[in-house]
């Protein structure tokens, strides 16, 4: 288990790049199952998440080359089906959050797929029912498997497309059942789809391989599925929620900092989230530079009464930047109620930041009202455990701004999803040594 030992109190400075997204790269590289072709991928994000799907599309005997530093070229044309459908893949699938997007891929590619659900990270119930209903409105065939403790798809003559409402928009549900819906006879119509960048950037993907495709970006999307599927080449999008990271260490260490290259049209709702918080940040060119602020004013709503920032289904904002708002909010001015609507358990981490001196009430698994400090006291440091990956980083942000020498442990789930952190924050200021 390894561990961060973080210096508090230093502010950062320069410019820093977001890494790949790395919710793109597990939909975008679990597509390259879909054709037996050569499909190249570039700005890969170097993060144990994808290190493990790539692996494990490496024990299906998928080709890997990697061209350069973030560039992959996978080749799936020589599958190992005894492999796939053995207990070992099945457990090795079950360790893995990734492996639940190469469910419809193979089900789609091989006529059957086990799939199992992946455990992980503590932030609450984890339902795959969007997936399994979708698959199976599909024409797959569904049993459970007590022995791999599994569910066991099959299609028999292969699948159909069709009409189907999602229960919820599950992006990881949708990204299945699209590709699924590649390789299906005629057209599937998926309503209530999610469509966040990372869907889009997977149809994107799917329509230079051949796929027809409408709708994308909107929540009701129409697949054509083709016989085959052709190769292609494709660039993922800068990291979003690294991004949004990247701003709340800013504000909280009351840093200058220019963040390069994000992609700011494909940031949706990110930007004005954070300005809500007092964070005058302004957008140049395709960069977002971010002043130093003596104080960060949250914004209350027009009648004066305290706002609420909530996670909501894209285009609203991803519950995976609440727990770096929270963090920041700790040091703004004024009070704001973080609202983490879809997942249970994952403010739980607060109390950690309550230890440290910030002013937070937890009023339900679900609601913290967050009483900024306005920088006037500093955080203290702390010793920490990392829950999850954004618990994690919201830890090790509010440990950039403390006082004193801070510890985070377990730090594998910030290295899920976070690339070299320490060394590319370290570059721009900050002091944080890994102890592995
Ligand atoms: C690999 C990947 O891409 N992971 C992302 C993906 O996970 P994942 O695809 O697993 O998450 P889902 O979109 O399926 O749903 C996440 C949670 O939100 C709930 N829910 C979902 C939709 C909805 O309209 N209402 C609702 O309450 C679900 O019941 C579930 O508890 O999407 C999540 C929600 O953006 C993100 O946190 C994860 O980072
Ligand atoms: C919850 C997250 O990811 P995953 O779905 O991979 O657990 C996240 O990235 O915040």
């Amino acid at each position: 288990m390894s561990t961060y030992i973080i210096e508090g109190g230093h502010r950062l400075s320069g410019s820093i790049k977001p890494q790949g997204a790395k919710n793109e790269a597990l939909e975008v590289i679990s597509a390259t199952l879909l054709t037996s072709e050569p499909v190249t991928i570039h700005n890969v994000p170097n993060i144990l998440d994808v290190i493990n799907l790539i692996n494990l599309l490496k024990a299906m005997r998928v080709k890997v080359d990697r061209l350069s530093e973030d560039t992959y070229r996978f080749q799936a044309d020589d599958l190992d089906e005894d492999y796939i459908s053995s207990a070992d893949f099945v457990a090795r699938c079950a360790s893995l959050r990734g492996s639940v997007l190469v469910v419809g891929p193979l089900l789609a590619r091989l006529g059957q797929a086990y799939f199992a659900k992946p455990g992980g990270d503590k932030i609450g119930r984890r339902r795959v029912d969007t997936h399994i209903t979708g698959l199976s409105k599909l024409g797959a065939m569904i049993a459970y498997n007590e022995d791999r403790q599994a569910y066991y798809l099959v299609s028999v003559g292969g699948l159909k497309g069709c009409y189907m409402l999602l229960d919820e928009a599950s992006v990881t549900g949708t990204a299945n059942i699209v590709m699924a819906a590649a390789l299906a006879k005629g057209t599937t119509t998926i309503y209530n789809a999610a469509c966040e960048p990372y869907v889009q950037q997977l149809c994107k993907m799917l329509v230079k391989m051949g796929v027809k495709i409408d709708g994308i970006g909107s929540n009701l999307l129409s697949i054509t599925g083709v016989d085959k599927l052709s190769g292609a080449d494709h660039t993922i999008l800068p990291d979003m929620i690294e991004v949004g990271s990247f701003i709340g260490m800013a504000a909280i260490t009351r840093s200058e900092l220019t963040i390069k290259d994000v992609s700011y049209d494909n940031l949706g709702i990110i930007p004005d989230s954070f300005r809500r918080l007092g964070i005058n940040l302004e957008r140049r060119g395709d960069d977002i530079f971010i002043p130093s602020q003596e104080s960060y004013e949250i914004e209350t709503n027009l009648d004066g009464s305290i706002p609420t920032i909530a996670d909501a289904p894209w285009p609203g904002l991803t519950p995976d930047l609440l727990s770096v708002m929270l963090v920041t909010a700790t040091q703004c001015r004024g009070s704001v109620l973080i609202h983490q609507k879809m997942f249970e358990s994952r403010l739980f981490f607060v109390d950690r930041l309550i230890d440290m001196g910030a002013q937070i009430m937890l009023c339900d698994p679900h609601r913290a009202v967050v009483i900024g400090l306005d920088h006037k006291v500093p955080l203290r440091a702390n010793k920490m455990h990392s829950p999850d990956i954004r618990a994690g980083i919201a830890m090790l942000i509010a440990a950039m701004s403390a006082r004193g020498v801070s510890r985070i442990d377990n730090i594998d789930q910030i290295d899920r999803g976070y690339q070299a952190i320490d060394t590319r924050l370290n570059s721009i200021g900050a002091c944080i040594h890994r102890r592995d």
